[in-house]
């Protein structure tokens, strides 16, 4: 579910190319596999949506784009300029992105070397950013793009060092199965150093206030809402309105939104992060909007922070990929 104005970018590609969307620097690809959109700030997807199963391979033209002004498709607010929401898929960007250089809310924020402020990560004596870490309003350079028959892969650096001791990069995998998302970490210093960070995945639904996500029931959590009270989560999740929680938990989880399922595994990642924020959304979205996802993310929080030493890697991943009907 993304705006408008970048599906019609999606729509007007054939195979590959760069364009600029919201005052970024961005990558599409619409081809046989599906189409992918990644923002060159934060090596940020913001759009994933595979191919049907039972699509034409070569040659098929792209999808229409659903009727914006269809109820289900329709995020704006009457009386407001803000763009209507496009359904289909996987992912979620807000309608009314921040201007440069803030981060655009949607897609999969890199949140990297910490995930919220800094004191649950990077011990040294100089720490100070941003929430969530610089990664995600950096400018990234896409250093490669494999492309085979099936998919694209592509291979993002930052632009500049965002830390003394530590160098990331990211690799995006996309095809007719799935979007995998990979967040490498490289200790090049001297001493060790403690890292959080997320993959924060906004994920498109039909009503955040409608889902259920599975694979949690009787994980223990920390209620960020709650003061990060600990509590034990009894059944699986169902997602009635505003949460923020950090569970611990290295499951494979499923998120049922009564239109798609979606499985989601989470790799080097001992914290599933639930984030709804009901009738309060940050400043950057509008409640109607915000009503649209739900963030599943795959995390190290301060329940699982990586302690790196010199010359060792992290690897944060996530994958979204369509739960299979059961053949039995
Ligand atoms: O507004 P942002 O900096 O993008 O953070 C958005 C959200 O990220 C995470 O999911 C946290 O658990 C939330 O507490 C936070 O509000």
């Amino acid at each position: 579910m993304i705006p408008e104005s970048l599906a019609r970018l999606v729509e007007e590609t054939r195979g590959q190319r760069r364009a600029d969307w919201a005052g970024r620097e961005i990558w599409l690809a619409n081809e046989a596999w599906g189409e992918l959109a990644v923002s060159l700030q934060g090596a940020q997807v913001l759009h994933f949506l595979p191919s049907p199963e039972d699509a034409t391979a070569e040659g098929s033209p792209p999808a229409p784009l659903p009727n914006a002004s269809d109820d289900t498709a329709s995020a704006s607010s009457p009386g407001t300029s803000e763009e209507s929401l496009v359904a289909g898929g996987w992912l979620w960007v807000t309608p009314t992105p921040q201007a440069l250089p803030g981060a655009i809310r949607g897609g999969i924020p890199l949140c990297w070397p910490w995930f919220a402020d800094e004191n649950t990560a990077d011990e040294s004596p100089d720490r100070s950013g941003p929430m969530h870490g610089p990664a995600r309003k950096a400018p990234w350079r896409l250093e490669a793009v494999d492309e085979h028959e099936e998919g694209v892969e592509l291979h993002l650096s930052p632009e500049e060092r965002l830390h003394g001791q530590l160098v990331p990069r990211a690799v995006i995998q996309a095809n007719a199965r799935r979007l995998h998302v990979e967040l490498i970490t490289e200790h090049v210093g001297e001493t060790p150093v403690k890292i959080t960070g997320a993959l924060h995945s906004y994920l498109a639904v039909a009503d955040a206030f409608d889902c259920r996500v599975e694979g949690l029931a009787g994980a223990t959590y920390l209620d960020k809402l709650a003061d990060f009270a600990e509590r034990d989560q009894q059944g699986e999740l169902g997602v009635r309105g505003a949460l923020d929680r950090i569970y611990r938990s290295n499951a494979e989880l499923r998120l049922d939104d009564g239109t798609r399922r979606l499985r989601v595994a989470r790799q080097g990642s001992d914290s599933a992060v639930v984030w709804q924020p009901g009738d309060t959304p940050p400043e950057d979205t509008s409640i109607e909007a915000a009503r649209h996802f739900l963030c599943v993310e795959s995390a190290n929080t301060r329940l699982d922070p990586v302690w790196l030493v010199p010359g060792a890697q992290h690897l944060l991943g996530t994958t979204l990929s369509r739960e299979e009907t059961a053949t039995l």
